[in-house]
């Protein structure tokens, strides 16, 4: 997508703001104005509700969520130990895994903001004690991949013990998460939510709304609130935002 869809106000007008950094890095990527999505899906985020975002690809979905995790935990100015966590972001493949790193990495790349670091935590690239090795080492905040792998590290499967210690983890989102339900990752989601705080904001992005989503919005998420995005809001730049019971 590229600034098309864009035209749902302009970042500043965003309440609670955006810190400068933040700001600063939009204005180099050149994106002068959200997208609906962003604009329905962040202040809600930022204002400590669940979310449930429904909106097809392209709507810039990342954003939505990337914005929200990076300015809570900058605001929490919290040091989190080498194996603890403040966000999660669970996708359902590597490639999309890849894409939201490289988005974080956009905003994390300075130093502006030493104390938060991520990292992309996929299986079929690495071992499970190679992955262990470099969090032990590198410590990052934010921890982006896929189910399999990620439960392994945050729960532990068979005989592997949990590496990650998540008792103080403020966000979880689960992105494309009609896909990880068709791709059969519910379980390993069950399991990884079942593991986390409850005191938690969670948010679900998805194109679609399934049953069995319905079920994993019940079970995860608390009073959530909906963001709908439909093809013609791209261009009507309308949303709307219903409670999500
Ligand atoms: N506010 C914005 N202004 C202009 N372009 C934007 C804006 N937000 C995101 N984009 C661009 O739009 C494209 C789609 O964004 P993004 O990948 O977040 O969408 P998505 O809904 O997550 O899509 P997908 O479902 O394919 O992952 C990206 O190239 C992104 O850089």
């Amino acid at each position: 997508m590229s600034t098309k869809n864009a035209g749902a106000g302009l970042w500043s007008t965003l309440e609670p703001k955006l810190s400068p950094f933040i700001l600063e890095t939009l204005a180099t990527m050149g994106f002068t104005e959200m997208t609906p999505v962003q604009a329905g899906a962040i202040p809600l985020f930022m204002k400590n509700k669940d979310v449930v975002v429904e909106a097809v690809t392209g709507s810039g979905k990342t954003l939505a969520f990337v914005i929200p995790i990076i300015e809570k935990l900058v605001r929490l100015k919290k040091r989190f130990a080498k194996n603890e966590i403040g966000a999660l972001v669970i996708t359902p493949t590597r490639e999309l895994a890849q894409q939201i790193s490289s988005v974080f990495s956009i905003f994390l790349k300075d130093s502006v903001i030493p104390l938060l670091k991520h990292a992309l935590i996929t299986g079929g690239t690495s071992t499970l004690q190679d992955d262990i090795c470099y969090i032990k080492e590198f410590g990052p905040d934010i921890l982006i991949g896929t189910p399999g792998r990620l439960e392994d590290l945050l729960v532990g499967r068979g005989t592997t013990k949990n590496y990650i210690n998540t008792k103080e983890l403020e966000i979880l989102v689960l992105d494309e998460a009609d896909r990880l339900f068709d791709m059969g990752f519910s379980q390993s989601l069950n399991n990884i939510i079942a593991h986390l705080p409850k005191q938690r904001r969670t948010g679900l992005f998805s194109a679609t709304m399934t049953d069995g989503l319905a079920e994993i919005v019940r079970a995860g998420l608390r009073n959530p609130v909906r963001v709908m995005v439909k093809v013609e809001d791209l261009v009507s730049k309308d949303v709307q935002r219903i409670p999500a019971t």
